[in-house]
């Protein structure tokens, strides 16, 4: 397989890069100054991009590659792969689903804990040298707080469980009910977040999630609410959050995505009530080695004409 053209376009993770070095002809696009006449020149020969939670495989560079067959994203979320074009070329689209899933849902609660109990401020107070002068103020208790989900698939199931274990009524919202889970199930966003305390955004980004978090939504969690967001940024309308949290109409947020990565808005950089993590939510050093061979037995599989292990499209 060695002649086959796979295009990476950003750098993403050494050992995955090393591995695809191994098997294939590895492009790394960001290591080359003229990207257009690059991608010009080994068009005859990209068959798979590997791309991942930001930067996957949009209209334009599909149309530039005429033998791409495969892209095989390095990640759970597909938002940044036209997936219409690839299903109108009959390219496959391929992600890594199942081994991100703790990672990302521990992360979650990670958050949250971190918010209300004010982890990130507190490591500050010790480490400026204030506890000297005084003892660090009253948190907020985590246990038994109500955890609104929005998105209950792989992961929102994950951090629904763990938060079980910590006492919360779990609730959510997502297309459809799903009858056989004893969770309380509400048909809108607006009244999932009225009746929780912690809102946790886990779906996938498409046209209809688009800042499906908006200001109605801020406005029914409210001044004692927290949102969890390990999604995507643009679920969130970002304005609407910043402004809620400085007018203090909201509680708190705990932020692993923005709409603008990796620009965050710096009025959120004074405010102790928000932490803010630059999207890692997968990223250990266990789930890179288990989403890169996930992203490399696509690869063999589909150029074996095997079937493919984890197919979007
Ligand atoms: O954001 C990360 C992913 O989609 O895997």
């Amino acid at each position: 397989m060695d002649s086959i053209g796979v295009l990476m376009p950003v750098p993403m993770s050494p050992y995955l890069e090393q591995e695809l070095e191994k098997r294939f002809n590895l492009l790394k696009l960001w290591t080359v100054p003229q990207k257009t006449q690059f991608l010009k020149d080994h068009s005859g020969s990209i068959r798979a991009v590997v791309g991942n939670a930001g930067n996957g495989a949009d209209a334009e560079l599909i149309e530039t590659l005429p033998k791409l067959e495969i892209v095989a994203s390095f990640s759970v979320g597909t938002d940044k792969v036209d997936l219409n074009k690839c299903r109108e070329k009959g390219i496959r689209v391929t992600n890594t689903p199942d081994v991100l899933t703790d990672d990302v849902a521990d992360l979650a609660i990670g958050l949250a804990l971190a918010v209300l109990r004010r982890l990130c401020e507190s490591d500050r107070y010790v480490r400026s040298g204030q506890w000297k002068k005084g003892d660090y103020k009253l948190t907020t208790k985590f246990t038994g707080k109500t955890v609104g989900i929005l998105g209950l698939g792989r992961i929102g199931k994950a951090v629904a469980k763990r938060a079980e274990a910590f006492s919360c009524p779990i609730s959510y919202h997502s297309r459809t009910e799903k009858p056989e889970l004893k969770y309380k199930y509400y048909p809108c966003v607006v009244e999932l977040a009225s009746n929780c305390d912690i809102l946790v955004v886990v779906c996938a980004l498409t046209e209809e999630t688009r800042h499906i978090i908006n200001r109605e939504v801020i406005d029914a969690l409210g001044p004692k609410g927290v949102l969890i967001n390990i999604g995507r940024g643009p679920h969130v309308d970002e304005p609407e959050l910043v402004s809620a949290l400085l007018e203090g109409r909201l509680g708190g947020a705990g932020l692993d995505v923005y709409e603008n990565e990796p620009e965050v808005p710096e009025q959120l950089f004074e405010l102790e009530n928000v932490v803010l993590l630059p999207h890692v939510g997968s990223d250990t050093v266990q789930t890179d080695t288990a989403m890169a061979d996930l992203v490399i037995g696509n690869l063999e599989a589909h150029f074996s004409n095997k079937p493919l292990l984890t197919p979007v499209v």
